[in-house]
């Protein structure tokens, strides 16, 4: 059977592997940080560990692709879409306004996820201007803090499960700023995700340009274009080696073994270009895991 490393249970990290494992037989390894959830893969204690990447309203998760390009290597072997659902969890009885609704004036501090709390500023800032705001290693973890303080006028930002789990309270359901929120996954670990298939796969790569080469990224973007290959993202990070310098995180739509993609890989090399492949997997949407 095989282990998963993720963030707690009730985190959105660990529905999204559910939906993915769904009918498996899998061992869970829960863990507070994404970086314990990495060394537990690393050092082989887990076969798989699961990384949200990207998110619809925030982005790159950048911590993560900073572990995973600079920390770790580990191949990634499958990434899936799952929404996440935020909603303010705490305890009706300690927020309760006289008419029998939520009074957030007595809500002091909110805890969550970092990204979980940048998909809510808006309803933060118009709703708990007056709150302190504390981040934590995921959105579960908030609401077990809220739990283990009864009375403190605390609040957190987590699942509809977290709150069943920790037996509190939804004081507000759905609390993005944005509707159509999905967090892109990825499952990274040294054996191939062979549970279910997708048709669509893709392959990610990092490339590093020559220094002292006008135009290089323009050759590069040409080595795919003219073989009609597409892309779905192109990112620029910094290399952490000086500042200003960079390497291009790409996504292709194609596998790695498909004809042209090699061909287009060693014309980018023969640039000069370093090239590292990250993964070549299957891409699932969130209807294709229903
Ligand atoms: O903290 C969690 O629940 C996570 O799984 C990380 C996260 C936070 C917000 C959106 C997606 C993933």
């Amino acid at each position: 059977m095989k282990t998963i490393a993720v963030l707690p249970a009730g985190s959105v990290s660990d529905e999204a592997v559910k939906r993915l494992f769904a009918g498996e037989e899998m061992k869970w390894e829960h863990h507070r940080l994404i970086a314990d959830v990495f060394m537990s893969t690393v050092n082989s204690v887990s076969d798989y560990s699961v990384v949200p990447i990207e998110n619809t309203i925030e982005g790159s998760v950048n911590l993560h692709v900073d572990w995973l390009v600079h920390e770790v290597d580990l191949p990634i072997q499958a990434e899936w879409v799952y929404p996440s659902i935020q909603n303010l969890i705490g305890r009706r009885s300690e927020a309760a306004s006289e008419e029998g609704g939520i009074d957030f004036s007595k809500i002091k501090k909110v805890m969550s996820h970092p990204v979980a709390i940048a998909q809510c500023l808006q309803f933060l800032r118009s709703r708990l201007p007056h709150a302190e705001i504390e981040t934590v290693g995921s959105t579960s973890e908030g609401v077990k803090i809220v739990k283990d303080n009864p009375d403190a006028g605390w609040a957190a930002i987590g699942t509809m499960t977290a709150a069943s789990n920790n037996g509190l309270d939804v004081l507000s359901q759905g609390i993005t700023d944005h509707d159509n929120n999905y967090t892109r996954f990825l499952l990274v670990g040294s054996e191939p995700f062979t549970v279910r298939k997708s048709d669509k796969q893709k392959t990610s790569i990092l490339i590093t340009l020559p220094e002292d080469y006008p135009g290089a990224l323009h050759q590069v973007l040409a080595a795919f274009a003219w073989r009609k290959i597409n892309l779905s993202k192109i990112e620029s990070r910094p290399t952490k080696k000086k500042l200003g310098n960079y390497y291009f995180y790409i996504d292709i739509e194609m596998a790695l073994d498909t004809v042209l993609l090699p061909s287009a890989l060693e014309e980018i090399e023969a640039l000069g270009c370093q090239v590292r492949i990250l993964g070549s997997y299957p891409s699932f949407t969130y209807e294709q895991l229903l």
